[in-house]
């Protein structure tokens, strides 16, 4: 966790012929890859100049831009490109609850981005990394999966205690998660999920950051200069052939409105002390992915004064798109019926360079891998007009995006 010594640090502008660069995760020359890719464009990095894990704490947002800040002010910079993600970077993700779960920032050795037709890498610090493929990724075999710490049955009672509790006035939206196990024959490799997904799901946000890999569709925000953006998603029906029908159903039905809408008003009331002009839609909109449906709510605004994305991180998190109205019964109600570790589920999970820029999404449909094991999460809004049932099938359908990362 101690602060590098000056690290030196040198952005090269990839001219020319950028088509080694439009494929990135074909460039990650091991597993223990760091990414954030998006219709291909992104940045993704590898080796480590710097790592600060974080025990809990509400104030772990602030601490994380504080050891940055004395990071990137002791680096020497060379960054002719200066656009957002160039100079020194770091990839982050944030644990879901304060009280429990580490946070990890590291400050890769090597980055490489590709975004509206800028290509460049980075390099950070001394002891160069390998720039080229060290091991070819081999996908997983032999895997058995198992039920996680909530299995299907447990998982139906807490979203009915939890409809209880909403019913009787204690809080009006909690979500709740469960998990699922995937063993493999030999340790399982980032790339090859990231691959998989980002292939499967462009218009998600692929990540990889200390073994938390996913596609998640929802868009905590993106700081580019003054400007923030966030995508709010709450509700969700699965696809079937019968698309326009199901679309339909999830744009008419009143629980799946009232769910989004508590994520919608909170995102507004977090943004609207922090920016001079901010755009939400009264009505969300549709988000079609290739297993499912959204509801969805594009959000725009421009700072009004000088603030990094994790100051905006900090203010949004959680959201009630995983936790909950109002925020501290839902994270109490999770605590005591959800009984299970999130870890970095549902918490932030991003990039941030040196001028304070940034993407951060939400830690959704993804998996923590730890060499043979891939832990998935999946969890789903609950309001006063939830059923069981439905939530839990909602989850399986969820978890698809990873399982077919693992099992190909
Ligand atoms: C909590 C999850 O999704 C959230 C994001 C979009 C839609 C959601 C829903 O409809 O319940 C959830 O709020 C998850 O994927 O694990």
């Amino acid at each position: 966790m101690g602060i590098p010594d000056r690290l030196a640090v040198r952005t090269t502008v990839v001219s020319g012929d950028v088509s080694a660069h439009e494929d990135l995760v074909a460039r990650l020359p091991h597993s223990e890859a760091l990414a954030w890719i998006r219709h291909g464009e992104g940045i993704v990095g590898w080796g480590e100049a710097a790592r600060l894990v974080l025990p809990g704490g509400e104030d772990r947002f602030t601490r994380a831009r504080e050891w940055l800040a004395s990071v990137f002010a002791a680096a020497s910079v060379e960054d002719p490109l200066g656009v957002p993600g160039s100079g020194p970077v770091a990839f982050g993700s944030f644990s879901f609850d304060p009280k429990s779960g580490d946070s990890v920032l590291i400050v890769p050795r090597v980055v490489l981005g590709h975004r509206d037709g800028h290509a460049w890498y980075t390099t950070i610090g001394g002891n160069p990394e390998p720039l080229a493929l060290l091991r070819p990724p081999v996908p997983p075999t032999g895997v058995r999966w198992a039920d996680g710490a909530i299995d299907a049955s447990r998982h139906m009672r807490a979203v009915a205690a939890a409809v209880e509790r909403i019913r009787a006035g204690h809080l009006s939206k909690v979500v709740l998660a469960r998990d699922l196990l995937a063993t493999a024959d030999s340790p399982i490799d980032t790339r090859v999920l990231l691959r998989r997904l980002a292939d499967r799901f462009p218009s998600c946000y692929t990540f990889a950051c200390a073994g938390l890999v996913g596609a998640t569709p929802e868009l905590l925000v993106r700081r580019m200069g003054g400007q923030v953006e966030s995508l709010v998603l709450a509700g969700t029906i699965a696809r079937d052939a019968a698309d326009d029908v199901s679309a339909a159903t999830l744009f008419a039905s009143a629980k799946d409105r009232e769910e989004h809408s508590y994520a919608a008003d909170m995102v507004r009331a977090a943004l609207a002390p922090l920016c001079r002009e901010l755009t939400v839609p009264d009505e969300p909109e549709l988000l079609r992915l290739s297993n499912l449906i959204h509801l969805a709510t594009p959000v725009r605004g421009r700072l009004s004064e000088e603030r990094s994305v994790l100051d905006v991180v900090a203010a949004l998190h959680p959201t009630p798109a995983v936790g909950g109205t109002p925020t501290t019964d839902a994270l109490e109600t999770i605590r005591e019926l959800e009984l299970m570790e999130r870890g970095r589920y549902a918490g932030p999970v991003g990039w941030i360079d040196a001028r304070g820029d940034g993407e951060w999404g939400i830690a959704l449909r993804c998996a923590h891998i730890e060499g043979t094991r891939a832990r998935l999460y999946a969890g789903g809004g609950i309001v006063a007009g939830s059923d069981p049932a439905a939530e839990l099938a909602e989850t399986q359908t969820k978890f698809r995006a990873m399982r077919h990362a693992i099992d190909g």
